[in-house]
């Protein structure tokens, strides 16, 4: 391949990458002050900073001023928008794992608007007259492409034009020396259309010499960004298209039927790979070589078409990798393109909550007006609309003092309120739309959990009534935003075998884990000799979603407690917790939905650990259904949820008095934190 534009070196020392190298690959992007434009200063009415909108002076999204850039339009994810900046500043590839809808692709698309689009370039194939198999390939500046096919069919058809003068006046020749001096009129006729047809097949020829123009950047306002998520392997790494004809001069040229794959047509931009352990090994392994070559040559992909016969010189695939996943992508990728980006790049983790802060109100007021702007039809939002929508994002992201990053959920929420609106003719979307919506794009897993609370009220399975031994209602979450009940007993037996503990229930590995670590607290408890006996725990009804997580610890030590000494327990209470061997309560994920599912089963308390009392962040409408009682060792749980006074302290001082003295609250959330049981 010959190349008229000097190609960086795509993979710099590692020395140059921690220096964050004034290499050649250098590319000239605005400063992160530039970038981190917030709201214009004039905008905020003063005094009212910590108001919903952060004293936003605004009276619609109308209001709202929308950046250029999309990179200044990205909410939170500072570390990530750094690195972005950064690796387009230095062409490196860059890594993305988090949670989807918090902004990988749209990051990705920002930095291919932050690379150069001076250092674009054309690439053409032209037939090889040696090898028609091995088309040639040649690379020239951004927008000379197309001048250079036009130059090329302006010149066919100027030779076209003069074969058919040729043409016409042999066609004449033979045609008047048939008619006039021969006197043979079919045989002249005869002559003239073999002539027409000899002159028609050879003009092809000269057509077939007109190279095809494979990237074309000559409209193009930006560096390119290729989504290649999920791409089967021709439309990634390029083919060539099978040809019925194949030969006797009916036959589509080879040049002409090479088709570009996403890793050239991302040449000096950005290639943007979602879930990419999805990608076949040999694709991986072949994205590789494009990455570490900076050029793949095009060849058919079907091993049957007669695309593979084909082989075309190199093509330049110099564009910079975002990769993106989840944690299981990141461990299901192939090692050595996970170290490629790793040795010659950066990794970022993304962010899915950011701490809720005046400024960061205005940035989420900003980007409802942003969602408005992007979907062009839906009636700006009034500020109260605002203000739901930035109550929502503190909801949601289950931490006190947060607000969730998980955008395109949110942006979901701004679409349908809006539609709302839109079908209702209004001139604006209100908080009323806003919290119809809320309403109205329940997940299927909200959908399901009111489903089974509704057929358990039925069959009275969710809650029963008084007190009850060896019984408790335990919480879980279903998918990331609905909470359950789901009641969890047991039952101690005399043993026929060697004694132990039984679950059922679906349990998965995180709740038999805890089942295990409950019995080392049971063990120490029990006065009896617990070898001897068969502890079963049942965890009723879980049905199709299983037990995860260990945060039924504190719901099963209870229960089995309760059933080994007969004590009974409320069951107008529910609890959720982790348990530690030494019976700390630590805190758990999703409390909000479990307090929620709690109070929508019409029970009046519930226990949660006390390291998780500042995400509690129930609606307003069952504040005053339920109470929330926090804890902090196992001890307490049971005070709270054992009934019959007497024998109650006794046990509550014995479990005191062998599991020592609870650890105080900083230190219990100290141990929690960090890793929140997901259920
Ligand atoms: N941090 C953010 N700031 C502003 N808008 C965002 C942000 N994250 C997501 N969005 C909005 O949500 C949309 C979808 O986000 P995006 O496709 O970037 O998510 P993603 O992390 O790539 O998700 P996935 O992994 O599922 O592809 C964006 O087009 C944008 O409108």
């Amino acid at each position: 391949m010959s190349n008229d534009t000097d190609t960086d070196d795509a993979f710099p020392t590692e020395s140059e990458i921690d220096s964050g190298s004034e290499s050649g690959a250098e590319t000239t992007v605005p400063s992160g002050e530039e970038l981190g434009s917030d709201v214009d200063d004039e905008a905020i009415i003063e005094g009212q900073e910590d108001g919903l909108l952060g004293g936003l002076d605004i009276e619609s999204t109308a209001d709202i001023e929308i950046p250029d850039r999309l990179v200044d339009q990205v909410i939170g994810q500072d570390h990530a928008r750094d690195v972005v900046m950064k690796a387009a500043k230095q062409r490196r590839h860059v890594m993305m794992i988090g949670t989807p809808g918090t902004g990988k692709s749209m990051l990705a698309k920002a930095m291919s608007q932050l690379l150069p689009k001076e250092d674009l370039q054309d690439v053409l194939v032209y037939h090889n007259p040696d090898d028609g198999n091995a088309p040639k390939v040649r690379t020239v500046p951004g927008g000379k492409g197309k001048q250079i096919i036009e130059a090329h069919k302006e010149e066919a058809q100027k030779r076209n034009q003069m074969r058919q003068f040729l043409m016409w006046i042999i066609i004449a020749i033979v045609l008047g020396y048939s008619l006039l001096i021969a006197g043979q009129v079919l045989l002249g006729i005869l002559a003239a259309g073999v002539i027409y047809i000899a002159f028609k097949y050879s003009s092809r020829s000269t057509d077939a010499m007109i190279p095809n123009l494979l990237i074309d950047s000559s409209d193009t306002q930006t560096a390119p960004f290729k989504d290649a998520t999920g791409a089967h392997a021709g439309a990634l790494l390029g083919d060539v298209r099978h040809d019925p004809f194949q030969s006797g001069g009916m036959e589509t040229p080879s040049h002409d039927r090479v088709e570009s794959g996403a890793i050239h047509e991302a040449n000096k931009g950005v290639l943007f790979l979602d879930e990419i352990n999805t990608l076949d090994v040999r694709s991986q392994q072949k994205l590789m070589t494009a990455i570490q070559e900076g050029e793949f040559s095009i060849t058919g992909q079907s091993e049957r078409s007669s695309g593979a016969m084909v082989q075309t010189e190199p093509v330049p695939t110099d564009f910079v990798m975002v990769a993106a996943g989840n944690l299981d992508a990141m461990e299901n990728m192939h090692p050595a393109l996970r170290s490629r980006i790793k040795g010659y790049g950066y990794e970022v983790y993304m962010d899915d909550t950011i701490e809720d802060e005046p400024e960061m109100r205005r940035k989420y007021a900003r980007f409802v007006a942003q969602e408005v702007d992007k979907d062009g039809r839906l009636p700006h939002f009034t500020r109260d609309a605002i203000e739901e929508m930035i109550l929502e994002a503190q909801r949601r992201a289950g931490r006190k003092g947060h607000l969730s990053l998980k955008m395109r959920d949110l942006g979901g929420l701004v679409r349908v309120a809006g539609d709302i609106a839109r079908a209702e003719e209004a001139e604006f979307t209100t908080r009323e739309h806003v919290l119809q919506a809320k309403n109205r794009s329940r997940s299927i897993e909200q959908q399901l959990a009111d489903t089974f609370i509704e057929r358990r009220k039925d069959y009275e399975m969710t809650v029963a009534q008084g007190d009850v031994v060896g019984r408790i209602n335990g919480l879980a979450v279903m998918g990331e935003d609905s909470g359950i009940v789901l009641p969890v007993m047991a039952e101690v037996t005399p043993s026929q075998g060697p004694g132990g503990v039984i679950a059922t229930g679906q349990l998965k590995e995180m709740a038999e884990e805890a089942v295990q670590n409950v019995s080392a607290i049971i063990k120490k408890f029990s006065d009896e000799n617990i070898s001897e006996k068969d502890i079963h725990i049942q965890f009723v009804q879980t049905g199709q979603q299983g037990v995860d997580g260990d945060s039924a610890s504190i719901t099963v030590a209870a229960a089995v407690i309760s059933a080994l000494e007969d004590v009974p327990v409320d069951q107008n209470l529910a609890m959720t917790g982790s348990l530690s061997v030494r019976g700390d309560v630590l805190p758990v994920g999703g409390v909000t939905h479990k307090i929620e599912a709690a109070a929508k089963a019409g029970l009046e308390r519930v226990i949660i650990p006390a390291a998780n009392e500042q995400d509690v962040m129930i609606e307003d409408e069952y504040k005053d259904q339920i109470e929330v009682v926090p804890v902090s060792h196992i001890s307490e749980v049971l005070e709270v949820a054992l009934a019959g006074e007497g024998e109650k302290d006794g046990l509550v001082d014995r479990l005191k008095s062998i599991t020592g003295q609870a650890l105080d609250r900083q230190q219990v959330s100290q141990q929690g934190t960090g890793s929140p049981s997901p259920q």
